[in-house]
């Protein structure tokens, strides 16, 4: 042991010392490496000093600018409008430093340089160019999700999987769709019409219907492949979208060893399981299909949607040109190809493809499938749910473009219910140009970003980007420039009438990106949208109580509205509820009446999934189980927020509950209930009593807490012995044997071992149960469990009094006296000193008959009480004590006594049993012949030893 022995001061300042040698360490170094950087990237750094962007601070830059809520709000004022949007914080800064800036403007997030670009000119210059088209390192984040597919790849295998992909999405592909692309939106709008009156979300919904499409047409498997809807695929895509922002903006999460220690590491973990499960499944059941034969989508198409089909392969050949697939006019690309171009064998769909590309060559690996159907799974269908959601929130804000969108259906399809064909879809002019708007006020991919490799010049100006910088192609800022769209701010759908796009600059409308690396699935897309959102307004009109100022929008990898204002009331009035519920004052009944009303307030909000309903469910059951003892009202409401919260990933650690689980807090709550009513009706009826452990059991295995989960299994084996089952019991109690052997539940094995050694008793196998207590007792004495070896001392002393062998139980009685007296057990201690009494005694009772035999006959129970001095406290034998007053005789009748009050260890003397004797009655007739001189002959008599024996 080492003592300091510096006194505190000089030990204070030695550690100030430290700290002060490394700071002065530290900040040279820190110049020396930045001196080193800027002469290692000296051209990077010139040629970005003549680049216009906000002041940044030595060394970090502009970082301070990523840090912050993506969520937070802040009301920015756009420049020219005064238009007002509300865009959570990064984003907003972001985004209003670029309209400081005319064209370009360069941010440093520490030695990472990213230039924006606003200017179509410019834009093309990056997009068209086959020579940039490497993915910056942020897009790196995806590779756990999306491996090396077609968004993330570069180079040869980009290219190689690129010519593969881009043709399974040609238009004469796409045809083949439509009567999937109808038979989902009417499921949609099924959907949406059993919500009534309702208001909801309608990105859940969307979100849903885009992957089931997908399933149904480009990956050819029907949507029933999977267990569940796609709504559980869809949330887990969204909150794997949130973690990655995350990662983005929260600059020390970047670096994956530090990631995966946090939180989020161990989330993304889930979900990427989630994720992934449901592409393997996919890949299973297409190959599987592929095998037996079967070519294109084996998803069923309902007979009256079917119909049209012959119809619409008539029309295959129908070429189409400018903005209705998504391309702004005049350009071309990989998918507008010529029909002649495609021969037959490339019209397959793109699961189809792959599978025949993997097993006719070389071409792609079936790991390289996994990653392509992942990517295209992600990009397929959260920008389209984006696209829909935010279409369908336009129309709500301009009620009289969204009359005009009606009529036009009308005009289409007049009264009929008749599936959308591919020439009604040319024929929605006006819904499309809505479309179009949307994507452009909100694109749901707001910015683009490359690496480069080599140093380009932009057309907009005289500058150069320097290679080894991040290009960031803002299509937002891009989509929203005065130059190209008269009030940019404003929802117009006439911005797309022909006139207007045939005078614009190509690259000023780029939701889709475009040039090599452009959106491959831009035509599904689009035509996607127009048969589901056509659907949605022949059947409804949408109304929202928000109009576009109140707005959103989360600063997402996809563009998204924010959550409303709503859920996070119910938040706040969550965390109240506990404050007054459980809180350290005694207001509960505030907590009370704020935890009903929040169950009020949640019961109609479901666009969380219902998290927050479940969440307060389950606060209010638990208040009514331990503030006011209500069992039963508490096992409703956990019942139901378990139910809710049924195979849901929800933490609620971030409403400051701080549990693991909703659904697990639900069942150890509910176990406890059970429990509890279990025991109260036991006696009474045991059957209705097992039925209440069995689901205890359950709830207890549900939430992973199992030696909670063996005691409910052993109440029942004591309550199946109660109903004379012991065979039963014997079954449950090996169950409970097995947990506890498995997970090394050394105490609960101990007790389990009684109830099982009981149990063998009950059904006449009293060795087995002898053997069991051995054991126990050996695993009790190697563990050091003094209870459990006193248990085990005990039973087995028990067990061979009864079989009428005391000189082995003695010993075993003895050991069990010494441990409970040790433990201070009062109870048990007691019982075994009747018992090791009992058998002690019957041991030595023979032996005292056969010295009362030899006594003579006068003074037979004189001599009987002297042995018994002698034995108790080594008095001479031949001392002649007094009787009355020791306490020798008297333990002697204690002796007798013991036997008698144990009753069940009875043994007789002669015809006369020991249950006669009364101990006082006894010491007093004694000491009463003895006094009048005629001791002993009459009361001998009278106890049934016979004078003629004496
Ligand atoms: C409204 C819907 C959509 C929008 C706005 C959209 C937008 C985009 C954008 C902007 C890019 C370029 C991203 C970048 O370079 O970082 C892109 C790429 C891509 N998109 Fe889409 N997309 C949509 C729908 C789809 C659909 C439905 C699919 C597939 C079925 C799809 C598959 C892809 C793929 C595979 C890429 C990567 C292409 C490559 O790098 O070669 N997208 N998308």
């Amino acid at each position: 042991m080492t003592v300091n022995t510096l006194p505190p001061e000089i030990s204070h300042n030695s550690q100030l010392s430290t700290i002060s040698v490394f700071y002065t360490l530290l900040i040279p170094a820190l110049i020396l490496w930045y001196v080193y950087w800027r002469i290692s990237r000296k051209q990077l750094v010139e040629l970005a000093e003549k680049l216009p962007g906000p002041k940044g601070w030595p060394i970090i830059g502009n970082a301070l600018d990523l840090t912050g809520t993506p969520h937070g709000i802040v009301n920015i004022t756009c420049h020219s409008f005064y238009k007002k949007i509300v865009f959570s914080e990064i984003f907003s800064r972001l985004y209003s430093h670029t309209h400081n800036f005319d064209n370009v403007m360069k941010i440093w997030v520490g030695p990472k340089l990213f230039i924006f670009l606003t200017d179509p000119r410019d834009v093309e210059v990056i997009l068209s160019s086959h020579v940039h088209i490497d993915k910056s390192n942020e897009y790196r984040l995806f590779e756990p999700w999306l491996g090396n597919g077609l968004l993330i790849s570069t180079g040869q295998k980009w290219r190689a999987h690129r010519k593969l992909i881009a043709p399974t999405f040609h238009l004469n592909v796409l045809k083949g769709f439509i009567d999937l692309f109808n038979a989902n939106s009417r499921a949609t709008v099924d959907k949406l019409h059993k919500l009534g009156d309702k208001t909801f979300d309608c990105h859940d919904y969307m979100s849903e219907a885009t992957v089931e499409m997908l399933l149904e047409t480009a990956m050819g498997v029907s949507k029933k492949t999977q267990d569940k809807s796609g709504f559980e695929y869809a949330m887990a895509v969204m909150k794997m979208c949130d973690i990655l922002h995350a990662r983005h903006t929260k600059l020390w999460l970047k670096p994956d060893w530090i990631f995966k220690l946090t939180k989020y590491g161990d989330i993304q973990e889930k979900l990427l399981d989630v994720i992934h499960s449901l592409t393997r499944k996919v890949v299973k059941s297409k190959m599987e299909a592929w095998n037996k034969g079967i070519r294109g989508s084996t998803a069923e198409v309902p007979d009256d949607i079917k119909s049209n089909q012959k119809k619409e392969e008539t029309q295959a050949k129908t070429v189409v040109e400018g903005v209705s697939f998504g391309q702004s006019t005049g350009l071309k690309d990989d998918l507008d190809v010529e029909d002649n171009d495609i021969g037959e064998k490339k019209r397959l769909a793109f699961l189809d493809l792959m599978i025949e590309a993997s097993q006719n060559g070389v071409v792609i690996t079936s790991e390289e499938i996994k990653e392509q159907v992942d990517t295209i799974m992600f990009e397929g269908h959260d920008t389209t749910a984006a696209g829909s959601s935010f279409f369908l929130s336009l129309m709500a804000s301009h009620p009289e473009i969204q009359e005009r969108v009606i009529q036009e259906m009308d005009e289409i399809f007049g009264d009929s219910d008749r599936p959308a064909t591919f020439a009604d879809t040319l024929e929605m002019k006006y819904l499309e140009r809505c479309l179009l708007e949307t994507l452009r006020i909100f694109p749901p991919v707001p910015i683009i970003a490359r690496q480069l490799r080599h140093n380009v010049k932009l057309a907009s100006g005289d500058y150069m980007l320097p290679a080894g910088c991040t290009v960031i192609v803002a299509t937002i800022r891009v989509h929203r420039r005065p130059d190209l769209y008269a009030n940019p701010e404003q929802f117009n759908p006439d911005n797309f009438l022909p006139e207007r796009t045939a005078n614009r600059h190509y690259y000023g409308f780029i939701p889709f990106s475009a040039g090599p690396r452009s959106c491959v699935g831009r035509k599904y897309a689009m035509l996607k949208l127009k048969i589901l959102l056509s659907t949605i307004m022949r059947n409804f009109r949408i109304r929202s109580d928000l109009t576009e100022k109140d707005f959103k929008l989360q600063s997402d990898i996809i563009l998204k509205r924010e959550e409303d204002n709503i859920g996070q009331e119910i938040d706040e009035f969550i965390k109240l509820g506990m404050f007054y519920g459980f809180g350290p004052i005694d207001w509960w009944w505030l907590g009370q009446q704020i935890l009903m009303q929040t169950i009020k307030l949640s019961d109609d909000y479901t666009k969380d999934d219902n998290k927050r309903k479940t969440v307060t469910k389950y606060l209010y059951g638990k208040f009514l189980l331990e503030n006011m003892n209500n069992e039963s009202e508490a096992h409703d409401y956990l019942h139901e927020a378990r139910h809710l919260a049924t195979g849901k990933l929800w933490r609620v650690r971030e409403l400051d509950i701080g549990q693991e689980s909703v659904f697990k807090e639900c069942c150890k709550l509910l176990y406890k209930i059970l429990m509890a009513m279990g025991k109260k009706i036991a006696k009474s009826d045991p059957m209705q009593a097992i039925r209440l452990y069995a689901i205890a059991e359950k709830h207890a295995a549900d939430a992973c807490i199992i030696p909670e989960q063996v005691d409910a299994i052993l109440l029942q084996g004591l309550c199946t012995m109660d109903t004379g089952n012991a065979n039963s019991a014997l079954l449950m109690f090996s169950k409970a044997i097995f947990f506890c052997n498995n997970l090394k539940l050394t105490e609960k094995l101990c007790e389990t071992n009684i109830y099982f050694a009981l149990a063998y008793v009950k059904v006449g196998k009293s060795d087995e149960a002898v053997k069991v207590l051995k054991k126990l007792l050996l695993e009790a004495e190697q563990n050091n469990l003094p209870f459990y070896v006193a248990q085990a001392n005990k039973f087995i002393g028990e067990y061979y009094l009864n079989e009428g062998k005391p000189h082995m139980a003695t010993p075993f009685l003895m050991k069990a006296l010494e441990k409970f007296h040790e433990l201070e057990d009062i109870s048990n201690r007691e019982q075994t000193k009747n018992l090791a009494a009992i058998s002690a005694g019957q041991e030595l009772l023979p032996k005292y008959v056969a010295v009362i035999l030899k006594c003579n006959y006068g003074s037979g129970f004189e001599n009987v009480f002297k042995i018994n001095k002698w034995k108790d406290c080594r008095e001479m034998f031949w001392d002649d004590g007094n009787l009355s007053s020791n306490d020798s005789g008297q333990s002697l009748i204690d002796f007798l006594a013991g036997r008698i009050t144990m009753g069940k260890y009875k043994r007789t003397v002669g015809s006369r049993s020991y249950a006669d004797f009364d101990p006082e009655v006894l010491r007093l007739a004694i000491e009463k012949r003895r006094k009048n001189g005629r001791p002993y002959r009459k009361l001998s008599k009278k106890y049934g030893i016979s004078a003629s024996t004496i």
